[in-house]
């Protein structure tokens, strides 16, 4: 289980409110709310890019807060993909395996299993530059989920994403979630993909952790319109 305890983080005048949360193992977690609110900042404390005031993060009981974050063992994927220009695509997913010095028999193996799940099979010799964002966004998620993250961030993973193609991604994501078995955060300011994907929602607003929706409260949709209403979501 990942524990947030009490998070206290203060950035210029935006502060991280005494944030506590619990987050099972292999659950899908999205945490909704409005632009500023301070969700990519919860993320990016949790992937340990920023150091809390106070509080600490529990992962199976052991404090990672002191962690590095390449060594938390958690993958980000973030809304604007971030992929390495000068690399195919392939080279691009296989790199995480590559640098920890993993068989070639196996890099290949995981790899057309990831890239026939998300239907990028034909793209692996292209550099990213020639690839739409739906394509982009596909290969970010097959690298971040090659290496098999004990937890997967995701920041709008689909917010370039034009309205045709996100609900197929959408779908894709919930495939690999259910295949794979991570646990996964994932931030949106989208009330119906939080709806689609989520185990439970948390929802924020102004740095502060206001209310975490359980799964029998997500299906409630009148509950849930009331709640967004009053969050102005
Ligand atoms: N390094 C920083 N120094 C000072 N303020 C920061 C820093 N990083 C973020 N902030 C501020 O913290 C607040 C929360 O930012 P954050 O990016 O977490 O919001 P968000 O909920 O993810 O919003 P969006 O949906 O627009 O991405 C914002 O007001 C932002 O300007």
């Amino acid at each position: 289980m990942l524990e947030i305890k009490n998070i206290q983080l203060k950035l210029g005048r935006f502060v991280l409110n005494n944030i506590d949360l619990k987050i099972n193992l292999g659950e899908y977690f999205v945490i909704l709310g409005p632009s500023g609110s301070g969700k990519t900042v919860l993320l990016e404390t949790i992937a340990g890019l920023y150091t809390p005031d106070s509080g600490k993060i529990l992962y199976n009981k052991n404090d990672i807060i002191l962690l590095p974050p390449e060594k938390r063992d958690i993958g980000f994927v973030y809304q604007d993909y971030e992929l390495f220009p000068h690399m195919t695509v392939e080279d691009n997913i296989i790199f995480g395996l590559k640098i920890r010095g993993m068989n070639k028999k196996i890099i290949s193996e995981k790899l057309y299993k990831l890239v026939s799940m998300l239907k990028i099979e034909h793209l692996l010799k292209r550099y990213p530059n020639k690839l739409s964002g739906g394509e982009k966004q596909r290969v970010a998620l097959a690298r971040a989920i090659i290496i098999l993250p004990k937890i997967l961030l995701l920041d709008e993973p689909l917010s370039a994403l034009d309205i045709m193609i996100k609900p197929t991604l959408q779908q894709e994501i919930k495939n690999i979630h259910k295949e794979f078995k991570s646990t996964i955060i994932h931030v949106t300011h989208d009330i119906e993909e939080a709806i689609f994907l989520a185990d439970r929602i948390g929802i924020m607003s102004d740095g502060n952790l206001l209310k975490v929706l359980e799964s029998d409260e997500i299906s409630n949709r009148l509950d849930l319109t009331s709640i967004f209403k009053y969050l102005k979501l």
